[in-house]
């Protein structure tokens, strides 16, 4: 039986899609409204199917805006509209400091009523006891004399609207992915709508739509295409990218040494660690398109029929590799840890170790005329760097 989880997405999307196509026969909304509220339930229900509940929960609150302005006839004054739109752009700012997870969730779910209470209770409050609050203005920096002029009067909005900017930047600081720079695009244009007015607010919500979308499908793609531990891309964009090959290329087949017994005495962590740290030294000067292989094993690509020029860019890949003094941040716990496996965790943080790999390189050509061929003949090459002592590149000969 399907979980009901699985179900609720594309019914809520079919939901939305009737409920807009209605709205579009009896009032004619324009296309351009039908556009942006057709792309945020498609980034909702994108960031829902893939656990990214921060592209989820931003889809959401364009999607409250859009329904508002649209279906429920809700008309904000000139004072209100850049008050929510300060509000929108810190929550959205806030929930981007978060970790992704599912919005179907516990957690999700909270954080979700969470948003609709804060929604319902301000509404609540503007309409009643404190609606004087968006046209009061302070001088937060009065008596300073150069901070005083440059901020000069400021409303409740405008201090809504610096705070979810500067939080987007600390999200963006803190998570370093694309969804948290993603985030802050979508603030920024926040802000354009804020400072714009209404005129914009259409454009706006349309180009943010289409920014959440496409950060799920990049999001779809890293998870699909990208090596979760290393950042670099994965076996299956390896097979993807043979297909763009032409007749002359080369490929190198890299194996870090003894991997095996850097684990055992080391601990995992810094077996992940001296992974993550060959990976990038792979993409960085490997001379072509690194991918990792599987486990400790990792693939380059190089276009372009001249073994010479990737012999020697391989060559200078393995140096700067075993150069590379790696600092062990905290030492894990070694797999035959023997005795009490707890004195041996934080021990070693600090302390350096080098990795060395060896590498097997073949080209394209008579002997070998696919991909698969030329992969083959690589790995019998890097077994005889594996012979003759490692750390070393070896051609096919
Ligand atoms: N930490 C960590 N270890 C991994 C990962 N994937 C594979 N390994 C380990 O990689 C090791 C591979 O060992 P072997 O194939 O025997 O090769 P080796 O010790 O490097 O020996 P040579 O290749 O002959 O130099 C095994 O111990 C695996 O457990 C991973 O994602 N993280």
């Amino acid at each position: 039986m399907i979980p009901l989880r699985h179900i609720w997405p594309p019914v809520l999307l079919f939901f939305v899609v009737v409920a807009q196509w209605q709205q579009w026969l009896s009032l004619d909304l324009p296309l351009s409204t039908l556009l942006a509220g057709g792309l945020a339930a498609s980034a909702f229900a994108l960031g829902i199917f893939f656990k990214a509940s921060r592209i989820a929960t931003a889809a959401l609150l364009l999607l409250l805006l859009l329904s508002g302005l649209s279906y429920w006839g809700w008309s904000p004054s000139e004072a209100e509209l850049p008050f929510w739109l300060a509000l929108g752009a810190l929550n959205v700012a806030l929930v981007a400091l978060t970790r992704d997870r599912s919005l179907l969730s516990f957690s999700g779910l909270t954080l979700v009523l969470l948003l609709a209470a804060q929604a319902a209770g301000i509404h609540y409050l503007l309409g009643g006891c404190c609606g004087d609050l968006l046209a009061a203005r302070w001088s937060p920096a009065a008596g300073l004399p150069v901070v005083g002029t440059l901020l000069g009067d400021t409303r409740l909005s405008d201090l809504l609207l610096w705070s979810a900017l500067a939080s987007a930047v600390l999200a963006t600081l803190w998570h370093r992915d694309q969804v948290s720079i993603g985030l802050l695009g979508a603030n920024a244009l926040l802000a354009v709508a804020y400072f714009g007015g209404g005129q914009t607010l259409l454009l706006v919500t349309t180009a943010i739509s289409l920014l959440l979308v496409l950060l799920a499908l990049r999001t779809a793609y890293d998870l699909a295409f990208r090596d979760e531990l290393t950042g670099i891309p994965s076996r299956r964009a390896y097979s993807r990218y043979l297909l763009t090959l032409g007749r002359n290329y080369s490929i190198a087949v890299v194996d870090i040494d003894h991997f095996k017994k850097l684990n055992d005495r080391h601990g995992h962590q810094v077996g992940d660690q001296a992974l993550r740290m060959v990976a990038s030294r792979i993409a960085r000067y490997g001379g072509g398109r690194a991918f990792r292989y599987g486990g400790e094993e990792f693939v380059v690509v190089m276009r372009g029929g001249d073994p010479q020029r990737a012999e020697r860019a391989l060559e200078r890949m393995r140096e700067k590799i075993a150069a590379y003094p790696m600092k062990i941040r905290a030492m894990g716990r070694p797999k035959k840890a023997g005795g009490n496996a707890r004195k041996s965790r934080g021990q070693g943080g600090g302390r350096k170790i080098r990795a060395t790999v060896s590498v097997g390189l073949a080209s394209s050509g008579p002997k070998a005329r696919s991909p698969d061929q030329v992969l083959e003949a690589a790995d019998r090459a890097l077994y005889r760097a594996k012979r003759a002592g490692r750390n070393r590149v070896c051609t096919a000969s």
